[in-house]
């Protein structure tokens, strides 16, 4: 299912075939159940209370520490300058903007120190971040590729989809702007198009580790966000 033949055997059936569909298609139904989970729904029609936003957003920090530290490594094994200045803006934005949206939330949501801290993690949070963990410290430039078109498409392809309800919270709002926005629409066209690229000039155990990572990440969207809904 995840070789370059069964890759090229979807891509004779296609009259425009690129690589990102073929990924995404393989990985469903987890693709779509994470892009339509009813988390995000209730989260842009202000149906989810304050407190659960603010648990969702604890255990979405454990996922931007080493997600962050993901990019880090995308930098530091890219081909070249022109990749790393892409990845290098995608960086600045995670550490100023985004990170303080995070900050002003735990603030606005009273979250204890403790839990800012030294946070309880759940097992689907813990089991993500040693897939980010693994993949930046052993993957190549394409594994890790793979991992960020999956994390950042998914939340463009929600962001995207939702219906914002009336009077959200600011922070909710700024949560939903963050993944809808025109530069991260780029930036998420942009990482297609090199994965689209780095993919051809793998070679055929590369090319399945590449397209394995896709798959496993995308399995370990949908367990953190069938795990972080309030029940
Ligand atoms: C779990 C998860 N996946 C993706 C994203 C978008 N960077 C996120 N904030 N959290």
């Amino acid at each position: 299912m995840t070789t370059r033949a069964d890759w090229h055997a979807w891509a004779a059936q296609q009259d425009a075939p690129r690589l990102t569909d073929w990924l995404r298609e393989i990985s469903e139904p987890d693709w779509s159940a994470t892009v339509n989970h009813p988390l995000f729904d209730a989260m842009a029609e202000g149906r989810l209370a304050g407190d659960d936003f603010a648990v969702y957003m604890v255990q979405d920090y454990g996922f931007v520490d080493p997600f962050t530290a993901l990019i880090g490594f995308a930098i530091g094994r890219a081909p070249g300058m022109a990749d790393r200045v892409v990845l290098g803006q995608f960086m600045g934005m995670l550490i100023s903007d985004e990170n303080s949206t995070f900050q002003r939330t735990f603030e606005a949501f009273a979250v204890p120190a403790a839990q800012r801290e030294a946070p309880d993690y759940l097992p689907e949070t813990r089991a993500f971040q040693a897939l980010l963990r693994e993949t930046g410290s052993a993957g190549g430039y394409a594994e890790i590729l793979a991992a960020l078109v999956v994390t950042e498409w998914i939340y463009l392809e929600w962001a995207l989809r939702i219906t914002r309800g009336e009077g959200l919270h600011p922070l909710v709002g700024e949560w939903i702007d963050l993944h809808d926005n025109p530069a991260f629409q780029d930036f998420v066209a942009w990482l297609r198009r090199r994965l689209d690229e780095e993919a051809e000039a793998l070679d055929d155990a590369a090319f399945t580790r590449m397209a394995e990572c896709f798959r496993e990440t995308v399995v370990k969207e949908r367990a953190f966000h069938d795990a972080v809904v309030p029940r």
